[in-house]
């Protein structure tokens, strides 16, 4: 199983995604982000890229969508909390928008 983040090492793998509007959640045990698009297309285009990068990392968000936009959380439910499961995840989904 992965290894839950110490706080340290999540302070620091955090740091480029909080500047790109990921934010600390729960008790630092998730991140979650919104994700605008144009249109509701767009959006459910990129849901469905970045569920085939989840479904091979056997790494699942939690999201939800409307019209336009999506909001995802990570978080690893089999470790209680972040681990690099989540930022690797996290840093997919920037790149899969960019
Ligand atoms: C059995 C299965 O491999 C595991 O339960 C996986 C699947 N996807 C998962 N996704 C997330 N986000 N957290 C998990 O702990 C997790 N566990």
């Amino acid at each position: 199983m992965t290894e839950k983040l110490t706080d340290a090492e999540r302070d620091q793998a955090l740091k480029p995604l909080i500047d790109n509007r990921w934010e600390l959640g729960g008790d630092g045990d998730r991140i979650t982000k919104t994700f605008q698009f144009k249109t509701f297309v767009d959006a459910f285009g990129w849901m469905t890229r970045a569920a085939i990068l989840a479904e091979k990392a056997n790494h699942h968000p939690e999201w939800s969508n409307v019209y336009n936009k999506v909001t995802v959380t990570l978080t690893t439910h089999d470790a209680g909390g972040l681990t690099p499961l989540d930022i690797d995840l996290a840093n997919k989904m920037d790149d899969l928008f960019k």
